[in-house]
């Protein structure tokens, strides 16, 4: 074995975290092609900019660092440092180049001026080798000339088994290149070796302990298993590509979006949130696009969509799995080429300047597989996939979001008062399951706080949350055996049937979509429509002040049953006319 190889060997080694091990990973590999750049034809005409680690196990970023080329030129094992991934430090991490590593198991090298992509073999046998077109965008073409990279080439971090866990990037710049590619097909092999030699210490070390990140109004909490992922977000947020959040319903997703917007260059600009579920699939494509006055039956005035709300923003798609096939070809169109049309505008596009955050909870490699979901757009949106771990996994998080929760609900009923959660009643919420993480939480907190406000006869400038608060509002939350909600939905039930039983022409299922209308109707009538999004667990909603339109929406639905069935609106219909100002509520 070569002394260097032993030497890498032996470095990898003595790494006790992630960062030493990515930092001699990607000396190694640097110099390894900084040597093969200098004997080679284009010496002295091209350099190496940087080397980039990508852990990304189960499609989700764990880990990500950058070593310029710059500082280890010069410098001996173990000497310099890592770049802290930021602002600063350019990131790839083009969705074309994941995609292409990811079908072909092996390396690709990509010529940037004329994205086009060629693997270098070794990977998947029977794989088309042949140079082929990339297909990232003219943005992603943009940033990566924008900082000098005229030729990028991408190593799997293939695990034992083959499974591919990352991938490590290189960028250089050599205009001598043009068309043809640079180092890679002569160097390829041995750095593939020492990819493949550094991948137990890359996936499998922790990463160096660091302080706790500092918490703000958007992200209040970070426990352990979100701290280690901030580093990662922080470096996302400020990048211009998707961002794709994955996670359970009521995990955060939202405002983890809200938080990297904040920390993003586009924070000056609007953060637009649109969530799938509240959209029927006939009027995504008007949701998103917006449309003109008599685009379609029932467009009676403009609309300008939420890609034109965001624009100089973020826009925040939550449950993308929810967007149907022709929608998911609109939105992969403006993905590559930043252009839309408003529907009715007959011709000219829009350009879209716009950052897309995207949030599911379901499994979208399965959606593919199972063709509801677009395998290309897949891809597209998958470019800095995250994860946010269930409620369940942060456990250290639990007494310090339900602090959080009551203090923060006790401000806005009692401005300037104390509230506090006693030990006892921590260590309740500490033993209990939350399938539905913080929104379930959240819930049990009001629920809790309102028990011990009545305990206390009424609002009070102190509150103390105790044990048998949290106990009582647990019980109503586990679902009580003589809820009468589902012999009411059965009575429903027949009452539609009957309904279409007595008529001659069919009464369409879609129809009964209408309960939602009936639920949020009442629930604003009695409440206010603030409170009843809230209670629905749709507070995004309201915070992205779009919660008068999704009410409009299901009212919309009541209005149409009412009028197939020849029946005069319920009372709350009235909130349709009196748009605008959050009602008196308790009516
Ligand atoms: N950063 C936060 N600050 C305050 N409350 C939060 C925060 N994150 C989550 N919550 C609480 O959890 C609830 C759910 O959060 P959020 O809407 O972000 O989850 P989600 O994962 O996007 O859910 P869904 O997938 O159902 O849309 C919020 O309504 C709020 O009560």
């Amino acid at each position: 074995m070569s002394e260097e190889l032993s030497s890498f060997l032996a470095a990898m080694h003595s790494s006790k975290h992630f960062e030493e091990a990515a930092y001699e990973t990607l000396r190694a590999m640097l110099l390894c092609a900084e040597r093969a750049l200098e004997s080679g034809r284009f010496s002295r005409r091209g350099r190496l900019l940087r080397g980039v680690v990508h852990v990304r196990p189960d499609d989700a970023y764990r880990r990500l660092t950058v070593l310029e080329a710059e500082s280890v030129r010069g410098r001996k094992q173990g000497e310099g440092a890592l770049t802290p991934a930021g602002q600063d430090v350019a990131l790839l991490a083009s969705a074309s180049a994941w995609r292409a590593v990811m079908e072909h198991g092996c390396a690709v090298a990509i010529d940037v001026n004329l994205k086009s992509l060629q693997p270098l073999g070794g990977g998947v046998p029977g794989k088309d080798v042949r140079p082929q077109s990339a297909t990232f965008n003219q943005d992603s073409q943009r940033r990566l000339l924008g900082r000098q990279a005229t030729h990028v080439c991408v190593f799997p971090l293939r695990v034992p088994g083959g499974r591919i866990d990352g991938m490590i990037s290189f960028e250089a710049e050599c205009m001598a290149a043009l068309g043809q590619e640079f180092i890679w097909q002569e160097v390829g092999r041995q750095l593939q070796l020492l990819a493949d030699i550094s991948v137990a210490w890359l996936t499998g070390l922790p990463p160096r302990p660091i302080a706790t990140p500092g918490t703000d109004d958007f992200l209040p909490v970070i426990g352990a298993s979100m701290a280690s992922l901030v580093p990662v977000l922080r470096v996302f947020a400020q990048q211009e590509e998707t961002i794709l959040v994955s996670g359970p319903t009521g995990a955060g997703k939202s405002r983890l979006a809200r938080w990297c917007h904040e920390r993003s260059g586009r924070r000056q600009g609007h953060f637009e949130s649109l969530d799938l579920t509240t959209v029927p699939e006939d009027l995504q494509m008007g949701e998103l696009f917006g449309w003109r006055r008599g685009a379609f039956t029932g467009a009676v005035r403009d609309n300008p969509g939420s890609i034109a709300r965001a624009e100089g923003g973020t826009l925040f798609i939550d449950e993308i799995d929810k967007l149907s096939l022709k929608a998911q070809a609109g939105l992969l169109h403006v993905l590559e080429e930043r252009t839309y049309r408003v529907l009715g505008e007959g011709l000219g596009d829009q350009r879209a300047n716009v950052r897309f955050i995207i949030g599911t909870n379901a499994n979208l490699r399965e959606a593919v597989r199972k063709g509801a979901f677009r395998e290309d757009l897949y891809y597209r949106i998958n470019v800095l996939p995250l994860r946010v771990p269930p409620l369940d996994e942060r456990q250290d998080e639990i007494p310090l979001w339900a602090r959080y929760m009551v203090s923060r609900r006790h401000q806005e009923k009692s401005p300037g008062g104390q509230a506090r959660i006693t030990p006892e009643a921590e260590r309740l919420l500490l033993q209990s399951a939350w399938p539905g993480n913080l929104r379930q939480l959240d819930n049990i907190i009001r629920r809790a706080y309102t028990l011990a406000m009545v305990d206390q006869g009424g609002a009070a400038q102190e509150l103390e949350l105790r044990e048998k608060h949290v106990q009582q509002a647990l019980a109503y939350d586990a679902a009580p055996e003589d809820s009468q909600l589902i012999d009411a939905l059965c009575h429903a039930a027949k009452a539609f049937l009957q309904e279409a039983q007595r008529r001659e022409t069919p009464l369409d299922i879609d129809l009964a979509e209408s309960f939602r209308g009936f639920v949020l109707g009442t629930a604003a009538k009695q409440v206010g429509r603030e409170e009843a999004f809230r209670l629905m667990g749709r507070e995004s909603l309201v915070k992205s002040r779009n919660h008068q339109k999704a009410l409009r929406r299901e009212l919309e639905k009541v209005e149409v049953l009412c009028r197939e069935v020849r029946r005069p609106g319920p009372e709350f219909l009235e909130l349709l006319t009196a748009e605008g100002g959050e009602s008196s509520g308790g009516a």
